[in-house]
């Protein structure tokens, strides 16, 4: 495989501007010829710039309106300096008579297709990129105009179209395509327009190049149009579009079409604009050598993939001839839909996202994202695969794109290692990297390769690692579980109820979400982003030993008591720089142990889990968790399966959830009592009692309670539950005769509340409302003597209960720190909400008012067979409508999108 020549060496790059330097001309005539050979990276950074003040950089002229009537400019809709600095620098760069700055692409070629009356022929590319193929489907249902879509790449396709009479008006190409790389003969194509169709206008999309490495006016193009999006600024931060041309009368119409419709671009994003293009050159240079080693990696490694740096990419020569780089953005397939979605979602450096060109790499799949606005048929008919990759190669260094390209390609199992070959070493790769870029490539793709094409050799040492009992593929789960679990508010009997105390709970609306995703490198994973958290494991290195003889697997009780030896072992495999991050990994790894009973029946996943409900404040964060990790683990286990007829969860789904989720807060919490889990789990609102000590426990539900408004307040002080309940444990050994009567007491108000929210008709509501009140002050005097307070805590008591508020509010969960809860009557008015909530702001908190209530565990049920592959996304809008795979959705969702993210998902939620 031989590397492409360097743009900058090639002739191309600086054929337009080889004039010969006359020996006896001026030395201002030599110094304009000399500067008329500059190439093209000289161009780039050699800014004209003709500031009153000699200014370096060009002046943004801010301005709508220019004072008097006989200047250059008038109106910035019109003309503006800074855009008019950016259009001449550009005309030099595309080789053009004039060059046009718009606000977008699209605008561009928006404008180029007003040239096109009703009646005429426009004949497109059918590889064309989504948001071209939808303005031309508009085009053809609202503006009568006719509109074909053929294989550009084939000359002879043009031809059928090009008879006598034909009313072909425009030709529009783009070279290399995208997704797919297609090629097309720029030059010969125009040519034959030419002959056959003289007043038709060949126009180019040269975005996937930009002019440094291919110019189409110089081709015989009449018009081409650029997303300045993308290479010409180089760092997605400003939106653009570019035409150039050089036929006087087509300039004269695109200048006229600009003006009247008001699209030029805005001075600040010209000079954004005029920024970038200065470093295009270097920045393409750079993309293009990595994304040449890309292409030599998925080749090498034997993935079909279209870059026109390859040799073997069937036009070749056609793209040498007629451009000096290959461009950086590269596609591959993989042959299967759902390997390319974990490929996708499980690179990090490689971010998901639309668009390219810009200094980070990214990858997508074109299918569900830029394309998405093309409909599953008619991407069928166009040869685009479901399962196609793209990638945009950034200005990362290589080999970190490399290492996170290569690890999510061997999660998800697109590639093995490959028993014939070794890993590089450090020592080998760093001498080949610096020797010979490609050959480190060839090298290092060496020791991998795809799943089915086994050779030989390798067959034997898989036979013979078979008969050994190892090598046998990784087990894994079919395709990603999804599921949800919220959080809680205890109104009363917090810290009471671990010693059998009844108390009153309910589900808030704010919930944790976990992706359970398949993997094939025999590792398991665990990212919490809310956390910082990414961590994974070989599953050999697993302490299964010490799992009780026996374990098969076959787990349908919950485990009631914690192995400690196992969870000492797990914990020493943890290397977790803070608290919250260990007690999640810990738990996580040891259900994923004891749940497969053993290393045959462990499975290569990652979970990933995110949530809105603030950690660690007393609102169950721990416990949602907890539910989201058992639930998911048990599906994957299929020890909890959802039907496609069922509308809720069983009771003993339930149940089985309920009980490894109290084993995982066990392991948070040290001495949990469950009521955090069995709201997680059962949403609602429920009165709760632990069987202590032979004494019969029970849940009941509860419904007086949704009418009722709370404030909860988060004081942001963090706090450890485990700590907290460990610390009333110490009290009350030490001085039963003081927490045992104040237990007694909480027992009493939680007795008293359960009569008033048990659905007791004849209450009225006055009384319920201010005895509540009173139970809430109570108890909180007793929550302060059981020493879970804290000053934090006291100041929103105080603050609520001041007048005009005179509000009633306690500590909820485990205190000393978190969440404080305050009852607002139902005459409250808003006003005094709102003034109540300014004030605890001012003093640092943190109040809102939250839904109670609601739905517990959920578990996202996928859509029926055969509706998979039309994702739903929306027509109109390219950004919006990405779908993204589940696991790097819910990782980029952030506390603010999680739920957004869960809502949009396809499939429908079945809870319990
Ligand atoms: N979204 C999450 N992802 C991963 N781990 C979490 C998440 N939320 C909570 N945890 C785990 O739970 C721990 C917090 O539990 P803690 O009991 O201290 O708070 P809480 O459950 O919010 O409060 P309380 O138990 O008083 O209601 C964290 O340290 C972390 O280990
Ligand atoms: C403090 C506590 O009562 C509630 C924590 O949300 C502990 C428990 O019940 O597990």
């Amino acid at each position: 495989m031989t590397t492409p020549p360097s743009p900058s060496e090639s002739s191309l790059a600086t054929s337009i501007y080889s004039e010969a330097v006359p020996k006896a001309a001026s030395p201002a005539e030599q110094l304009r010829l000399r500067q008329a050979n500059w190439r093209f990276s000289t161009l780039c950074a050699a800014v004209d710039n003709k500031d009153q003040y000699g200014s370096s950089s060009t002046p943004i002229y801010q301005t709508a309106t220019f004072k008097g009537m006989d200047g250059q400019y008038d109106y910035t809709r019109s003309g503006n300096p800074t855009r008019g600095a950016l259009e001449s620098h550009l005309a030099r760069l595309y080789g053009a008579r004039q060059a046009f700055a718009l606000s977008t692409g699209m605008t561009c070629l928006d404008t180029i297709l007003r040239l096109v009356k009703p009646g005429e022929t426009v004949l497109a590319g059918d590889d064309v990129y989504g948001g071209t193929n939808r303005l031309l489907t508009y085009l053809s249902t609202h503006g009568g105009v006719d509109v074909r879509h053929i294989d550009t790449t084939r000359v002879e396709e043009l031809i059928p179209h090009l008879g006598p009479g034909n009313n072909v008006k425009m030709v529009l190409l783009e070279s290399p395509t995208n997704p797919l790389l297609k090629i097309a003969d720029i030059a010969e194509i125009c040519s034959t327009i030419k002959k056959a169709s003289p007043g038709a206008i060949v126009v180019v999309d040269n975005t996937m190049m930009s002019p440094y490495l291919q110019r189409p006016i110089e081709l015989g193009a009449d018009i081409v149009y650029d997303s300045g999006t993308k290479y010409l600024s180089g760092h997605h931060d400003l939106m653009a579009g570019i035409i150039a041309a050089s036929d006087p009368e087509l300039c004269k119409s695109i200048a006229f079409l600009i003006n009247a419709v008001g699209s030029g671009l805005a001075p600040f994003d010209s000079f954004l604009l005029l920024r970038g293009v200065k470093t295009m050159s270097i920045r393409m240079d750079r993309q293009m050598l990595t994304a040449q080693l890309v292409a030599v990696y998925l080749d090498q490694l034997g993935f079909l993939v279209h870059y026109p740096g390859l040799k073997s990419h069937p036009k070749y020569d056609v793209h040498w001839r007629q451009a000096s780089g290959a461009g950086a953005v590269l596609s591959f397939v993989t042959d299967d839909k759902a390997l390319s979605e974990r490929i996708v979602g499980g690179t990090r450096l490689w971010g998901i996202s639309v668009s390219f060109g810009a200094v980070n790499s990214l990858i997508s799949m074109p299918c569900l994202m830029s394309h998405a606005s093309i409909s599953a048929a008619v991407r069928a008919e166009r040869g685009l695969p479901e399962n196609l990759i793209r990638l945009c190669v950034g200005i990362e260094d290589p080999r970190d794109l490399f290492d996170d390209l290569e690890h999510s390609l061997l999660a998800a199992g697109a590639i093995v290692p490959n028993h014939s070959h070794h890993l590089l070493s450090d020592e080998r790769s760093a001498e080949l990297y610096a020797a010979d870029p490609e050959a480190w490539i060839i090298e290092r793709a060496k020791a991998f390769k795809r799943p089915r094409a086994a050779g030989a050799m390798d067959k034997l040492v898989d036979g013979v690692k078979k008969g050994l009992g190892l090598g046998e593929p990784p087990k894994t789960i079919s395709g990603d579980i999804v599921v949800s679990a919220p959080g809680k508010v205890i109104l009363f009997g917090e810290h009471a109820v671990v010693y059998g105390v009844t108390a009153i709970a309910t589900s808030v609306n704010l919930r944790c979400y976990a992706v359970l995703s398949p993997r094939s490198d025999d590792k398991i994973g665990l990212e919490v982003p809310d956390l910082g958290l990414e961590m994974e494991w070989d599953i050999a290195s697993l302490p299964w030993n010490l799992l009780p003889v026996g374990s098969d697997g076959a787990k349908r009780e919950a485990d009631k008591e914690i192995d400690l030896p196992l969870l000492n072992a797990v914990e020493s495999l943890i290397q977790q720089g803070h608290k919250a991050g260990l007690g999640a990994a810990l738990s996580f790894l040891y259900l994923y142990m004891v749940m497969a009973g053993g290393q045959a029946n462990a499975l290569s996943v990652t979970l990933t889990a995110s949530s809105n409900l603030p950690i660690g404040a007393g609102l169950g964060s721990s416990a949602a968790y907890s539910t989201c990790v058992a639930s998911a683990l048990l599906q994957a286990h299929e020890h909890v399966k959802i039907t496609s007829s069922a509308n809720h969860l069983g009771p003993r789904d339930v149940n089985l959830v309920d009980g490894w989720a109290f084993l995982s807060e066990k392991i948070l919490h040290g001495n949990p009592s469950g009521i955090d889990n069995a709201v997680s789990v059962r949403g609602g609102a429920v009165t709760f009692t632990r069987s202590v000590g032979g004494r019969k426990g029970g849940m009941e539900g509860l419904h007086g309670f949704s009418s009722i408004r709370l404030l909860l307040t988060n004081t942001l002080v963090p706090r450890d539950t485990k700590t907290l309940v460990a610390g009333v444990a110490t009290k009350r050994l030490a001085e039963p005769h003081v927490v045992d009567p104040i237990l007694e007491a909480i027992q009493t108000i939680s007795d008293e509340a359960q009569s008033l929210l048990g659905g007791d008709k004849n209450v009225v509501r006055q009384h319920l409302i201010s005895r509540l009140e009173a139970l809430i002050q109570e108890n909180q005097q007793h929550l302060v003597q059981l020493g879970v307070s804290h000053s934090s805590l006291e100041m929103i008591v105080q603050a609520t209960a001041s007048s005009p508020f005179n509000l009633s509010t306690k500590l909820t969960g485990a205190g000393g720190g978190g969440c404080a809860v305050t009852l607002i009557p139902d005459e409250f008015p808003e006003t005094s909400l709102n003034a109540l909530q300014d004030t605890l702001r001012n003093l640092g908190f943190e109040p809102h008012l939250t839904t109670l209530g609601g739905p517990g565990l959920g578990i996202l049920r996928s859509p029926a067979k055969g509706n998979t592959d039309e994702v739903n996304v929306p027509e109109e809008d390219e950004g919006d409508g990405m779908v993204v795979p589940k696991r790097a959705g819910l990782r980029g969702a952030g506390r603010e999108g999680v739920e957004r993210w869960a809502t949009g998902l396809e499939g429908d939620w079945v809870h319990t």
